[in-house]
């Protein structure tokens, strides 16, 4: 059970939510000295520092774009009188990878995992009518415990440097969202909706989290703000009759208003759109209210010029005009659970969703992730950090769940991406997993993750897992690329009829398959590399796919081209997006728009 309340902050009569988005104070602290020269209370000689946003990019020198270690920021607020008798809460959206909150000089709360909220009561250390401050204490190293998992080198002269053992920019900093929340003390704390279909109607079954026991009323409103639905009591179940479901490419959102009563007055409030849809795996097919979707779409990244990982609203709406325009329906957010407002924004457009959590370079490597294609075996869950990367694995997967529970767009969980999956160690590591997350989910969604090509049909333990299988697969790339091509579809066959012959009767997708390609490349023939190479890669792909009818889904890597650690196999970063890293389109893009509008 998590601690803090995830919902996410909204304002009405019995709430406030006011972002503290803007220009924060910040430090570098390469000695770890602030705490004994308290820090927590004052930044000292701090410099600004845009929130939210990743902290590198902004910077002109190495040794602060690519800090590793403990670093600060500080934020002043006005808290009015009027919030006197509600609970103060600070909503961090994420900390990357870990944080402690200071209030006017009191830590309020710590937080482990860089991809999830960090929340803080903070009601006895403020004082109202005055400017408070708040102070956060994080820090960006890696580790064999943590997630994402790495290790941090320290260079001759005496800097730490982070060693990710994947292969994205260690981006780190307050990359989202900041909210103040003032709230009842009386309050809601969480609801869980899921859904039946029952001919046109729909039965909501709805459970109400507070912290109190007066009555509670839950109401249903549609898109034209009728009320269509109304119950009183902390569980229930309410009919929708004629109901509009939300579909791929169709969204339709109810508003669910929760109430806390005490007689005729108002304790707390609090609202959410809903999507009523069902999602269940049923033999091959994976179905949206019992019809089967086939996905199409992306690997992505919170990745951008400038802000690094850092949320914007902009990128977003690019983001999703480029998604719409190349008729995907689907995208992964690989590796680790976005901002909150990915979500709200797929709810609204109609995109699915699965959701991953920060579990990725779970395989020792000593060059980011080039490793992974060596078949080097690391023996990473044979080590003595396993119990201590099993809790905070747990942890996020529990606090992933919680958060994104209730949003129609998600439509299935994504426990890993490409970890070692052929000992009897890393069978047990992932059966605990699987086991925990099977008991979070309200809707039961289909339970997965992403497995790389040491992940072969007769070695792995962990598909087994799965209710439909994730492959990350580059033949033609990592695996006999460029002339090699007629031998790497050859090889491809191979393994993808090995997957036939097991008869599982579940849906494979394709969670990465790609090729590095430079934007202002062409060659005739082709070369890897140049744009010509990513189509005739692609197409030998979807040729491939279109043979074995258990395949359900294609989500290439990656949407745009992003920020890594530099290093011998990456020029300023992958590029195996099908855009570029400002989201314009390489040639790739029209072969990808041509096939996903003819499979509708
Ligand atoms: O390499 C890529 O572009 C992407 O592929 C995946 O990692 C691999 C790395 C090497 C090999 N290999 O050598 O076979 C296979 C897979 C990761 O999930 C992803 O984060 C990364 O960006």
């Amino acid at each position: 059970m998590l601690n803090f309340s995830e919902l996410y902050p909204c304002s009405n009569q019995a709430r406030m939510a006011q972002l503290l988005d803007g220009m924060w104070k910040f430090r570098f602290d390469p000695e770890e000295k602030g705490l004994q020269e308290g820090w927590q209370h004052k930044l000292p000689d701090p410099i600004s520092m845009p929130v939210p946003a990743s902290f590198s990019d902004f910077f002109t020198t190495k040794e602060e774009r690519d800090f590793c270690g403990d670093f600060w920021y500080e934020t002043e607020v006005f808290i009015p009188r009027e919030w006197e008798k509600q609970e103060l809460e600070i909503r961090f959206g994420s900390i990357t990878h870990r944080a402690g909150v200071y209030c006017n000089g009191s830590l309020t709360t710590t937080h482990e995992g860089g991809f999830l909220p960090v929340v803080a009561r903070v009601t006895d250390h403020v004082k109202f009518g005055e400017i408070n401050t708040f102070i956060v204490k994080a820090n960006n190293e890696l580790n064999e415990e943590s997630l994402p998992c790495g290790a941090t080198m320290v260079l001759s002269d005496g800097r730490k440097l982070a060693r990710p053992y994947f292969d994205f920019f260690n981006y780190s900093g307050i990359q989202r969202s900041v909210w103040l929340v003032s709230k009842p003390g009386e309050s809601i704390e969480d609801f869980i909706v899921d859904y039946e279909l029952n001919g046109e109607d729909a039965i909501v079954h709805y459970q109400i989290i507070t912290n109190g026991n007066h009555d509670v009323s839950f109401e249903l409103y549609d898109e034209d703000k009728q009320q269509v639905a109304k119950s009183t009591g902390t569980k229930g179940s309410v009919t929708v009759s004629k109901a509009h479901l939300w579909n791929v490419g169709k969204a339709y959102l109810y508003q669910a208003v929760m109430r806390i009563w005490d007689g005729e007055t108002l304790i707390d409030e609090y609202s959410s759109k809903i999507g009523i849809r069902t999602v269940k795996i049923a033999g091959k097919e994976i179905q949206i209210n019992g019809k089967a979707v086939y996905l199409k779409g992306f690997g992505k990244h919170e990745d951008f010029e400038v802000i690094g990982r850092g949320f914007s609203w902009g990128v977003l709406k690019r983001d999703f005009e480029c998604m719409k325009w190349i008729g995907a329906n689907c995208f992964r957010t690989s590796h680790y659970p976005y901002a909150e407002e990915w979500y709200q924004f797929a709810d609204e457009e109609g995109f699915l969703i699965i959701d991953e959590v920060p579990a990725v370079g779970m395989m020792r490597s000593t060059r980011n992730f080039a490793d992974a294609g060596t078949g080097k075996f690391t023996r990473f869950f044979e080590t003595p950090t396993v119990p201590n990367l099993l809790k905070n694995h747990l942890q996020a997967v529990e606090e992933m769940i919680v958060r994104d529970k209730n949003h129609p767009s998600v439509i299935a969980w994504s426990l890993f991406n490409e970890p070692e999956t052929t000992s009897e160690e890393s069978k047990e590591y992932f059966t605990k997993i699987f086991a925990a997350a099977r008991t979070l989910d309200p809707q039961n969604r289909p339970m997965t993750g992403a497995f790389e090509k040491n992940s072969q049909p007769e070695l792995c333990k962990c598909y087994q897992l799965c209710d439909f299988i994730c492959l990350n697969r580059y033949y033609g790339w990592y695996i006999k690329g460029g002339p090699e091509l007629v031998d790497a579809r050859e090889a491809f066959l191979i393994e993808m009829n090995k997957w036939k012959d097991k008869n599982l009767n579940i849906p494979f997708v394709f969670t990465e398959f790609g090729t590095d390609t430079m934007a202002a490349e062409h060659k005739l023939p082709s070369i890897m590399w140049s744009q010509e190479y990513q189509n005739e890669y692609l197409d030998m792909n979807f040729e491939i796919f279109d043979q074995f009818e258990f395949v359900q889904g294609e989500l290439v890597w990656n949407f745009a081209d992003f920020q890594t650690t530099e290093g011998i196999m990456r020029v300023n970063g992958n590029k195996k997006g099908i855009f570029n890293r400002v989201r314009q389109p390489k040639s790739a893009a029209f072969v990808l728009k041509k096939r996903w509008e003819s499979l509708d």
